[in-house]
């Protein structure tokens, strides 16, 4: 069967996504990674649109080394007023240098009234002498028939008469698109079938995702035929986007057995690929995306995880290993002893004929959910809750005292004192600090305490400090969650307090924080080799 053609536009219509800038650097980067997956046409932007767009052009060729892809330039027919000789736009296209050119020309009546104020005829002689003009200068030229769908619904004959004035100039692609991303898959596929019929060119498809549904519409037009397919790295594109490779690619290769990488083994660069464009792109990446989300195999529910122990098919669709992303069983109020005796053994400890003290460390995290700990997200407390149950764990210090103190004067600044007492390692220890914030001072007094015994403390550092007021309608006494995030610079963890009150809720998370650290010290001997788990 014919291998689909993959159009990535992520660098032209992915940046049509609003938030979403893009330096030339950053272009051709991703353009480079594209390549490495596997995409047979890179659309690099619209030249006629800015000058980054045709430096891109320019340092495209001699900066990237493409084993896979055809650089794409894009642009539209020419405009009503001008001739393809004078027209800038087709002038920056041909001088973009790019052996590929995409054309974006109506196809919906109504748009060539409304949008473009012309008579349909003179529509199609623009479609007709920009491809011809086009294909005289040696291009590969992709004709995007815009709203053609659309377009089809309202008057099939003129949509139709679009795509032929195409064919007949010698196009190479003609792309249905979905620009406003309103139609359903089921009249996509029918209209694909019938297009089928009556245009012999290539047939390619362009979805928005405005019903999210632009996947799905891909998937069918491929089904029908369409042997080229456009989108952009994680969807992003023009309002809702458009339809999203990173499922798309999946989808085709292992669900519809549609060949459209170079190997099937091309899939594992998918979750780096996602998550390095939402790094450039300065996205945070979406957790629960679909194969590449951090939690697109995550497993939560006790039931789940017990089944996926015993044959993973039970609860994935696909091995995660597959597009490059992992399995993760969590621990939660929702787990079983299943979730426990796997993260138990991703621990390194022997759980062997302890059900009863796993059952026991199980009831515990249940109950310490149900007063408002979340420890999926502190996965620093949870192993330590896992050491000191099941691990032989003993405290580094024990507690004896503590307060917390804010001073202000008139005219100066408020600042915070701490003052804590520990015993470690068998002695009392008595330390006063100062902070900018109570949270501050507590970390600089425990600090105090803990360095002469563990001088390796001040290679790590608090990052983030969150609370989350939980149960508000109790006001003031409400419970307080705070969550830390720590790191020696190398790793970052996570750890969870729980109170009534906000300084001892995070006095907790604080303890833990360096508790943790401590352990992962001891256990791998030096800060730089911590495994966090
Ligand atoms: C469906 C899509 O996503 S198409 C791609 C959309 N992307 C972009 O528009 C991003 C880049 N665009 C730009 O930088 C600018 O809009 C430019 C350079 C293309 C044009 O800028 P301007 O000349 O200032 O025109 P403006 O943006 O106001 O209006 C668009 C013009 O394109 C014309 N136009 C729209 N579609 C077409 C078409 N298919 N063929 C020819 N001309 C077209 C419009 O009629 C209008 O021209 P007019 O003002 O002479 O009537
Ligand atoms: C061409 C294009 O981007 C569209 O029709 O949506």
């Amino acid at each position: 069967m014919n291998r689909v053609r993959l159009l990535d536009t992520t660098l032209r219509d992915g940046t049509q996504g609003e938030g979403i800038s893009l330096t030339v650097a950053d272009k051709l980067r991703i353009a480079q990674k594209l390549d490495d997956l596997g995409i047979a046409y890179i659309e690099g932007g619209f030249p006629a649109a800015n000058p980054k767009d045709q430096d891109f052009f320019r340092r495209a060729q001699s900066e990237l080394t493409l084993k896979n892809a055809k650089i794409t330039a894009f642009g539209s027919t020419r405009r009503p007023s001008t001739t393809v000789e004078t027209d800038e736009g087709v002038r920056a296209l041909l001088d973009s240098g790019a052996p590929v050119i995409t054309i974006v020309g109506k196809a919906w009546d109504f748009h060539v009234h409304e949008a473009l104020r012309v008579e349909l005829a003179d529509n199609l002689a623009m479609i007709v002498e920009t491809v011809a003009w086009l294909k005289k200068h040696d291009r590969e030229v992709i004709f995007d028939a815009e709203h053609f769908f659309d377009g089809y619904r309202h008057n099939s004959e003129y949509a139709i008469s679009t795509l032929q004035a195409a064919a007949d100039a010698g196009v190479d692609w003609v792309t249905l698109c979905d620009t406003n991303g309103g139609t359903l898959p089921d009249v996509v596929a029918d209209i694909v079938k019938q297009v089928r019929q009556v245009v012999s060119v290539p047939i390619g498809i362009h979805a928005h995702n405005d019903c999210e549904l632009a996947v799905a519409n891909t998937l069918a037009a491929v089904k029908e035929g369409a042997l080229m397919a456009h989108g952009t790295i994680n969807g992003i594109g023009e309002r809702c986007g458009n339809a999203n490779l990173i499922s798309i690619i999946p989808n085709l290769e292992l669900k519809l057995e549609r060949p459209c990488l170079p190997t099937k083994a091309h899939l594992v660069h998918l979750t780096e690929l996602s998550r390095f464009v939402s790094e450039i792109a300065n996205l945070v990446p979406h957790s629960y995306q679909p194969f590449v989300g951090h939690s697109a195999f995550a497993h939560k529910g006790g039931i789940h995880v017990s089944a996926i122990a015993r044959n993973p098919d039970t609860y994935e669709h696909i091995r995660p290993e597959l597009v490059g992303n992992e399995r993760r069983i969590l621990v939660s109020e929702l787990s079983g002893l299943s979730n426990l005796q796997h993260r138990a053994e991703e621990l390194g400890l022997n759980i062997e004929g302890r059900t009863q003290e796993v059952r026991t460390l199980l009831n515990r995290i249940k109950q310490l959910e149900y007063e408002g700990y979340q420890f999926e997200g502190a996965e620093a407390s949870q192993e330590l809750l896992f050491v000191k149950l099941l691990g032989g764990y003993e405290e580094l210090f024990q507690f004896e005292s503590m307060r917390v103190e804010a001073t202000q004067q008139v005219g100066s600044a408020i600042t915070s004192e701490a003052i804590v007492k520990l015993s470690v390692q068998g002695e009392m220890v008595h330390t006063v600090a100062e902070g900018n914030g109570p949270v501050n001072a507590l970390d600089e007094a425990l600090r105090k305490a803990m360095r002469p015994f563990y001088p390796v403390i001040d290679t790590m550092h608090l990052t983030d400090y969150k609370v989350r007021v939980l149960d508000e309608k109790d006001g003031t006494a409400a419970k307080v969650r705070v969550l830390i995030e720590s790191t020696n610079g190398y790793d970052i963890w996570r750890t969870i307090g729980v109170s009534e009150n906000v300084i001892e809720a995070s006095w907790e998370a604080l303890a833990d924080s360096m508790s943790y650290f401590l352990l992962c010290v001891a256990k791998c001997g030096e800060a730089q080799s911590m495994e966090l788990t």
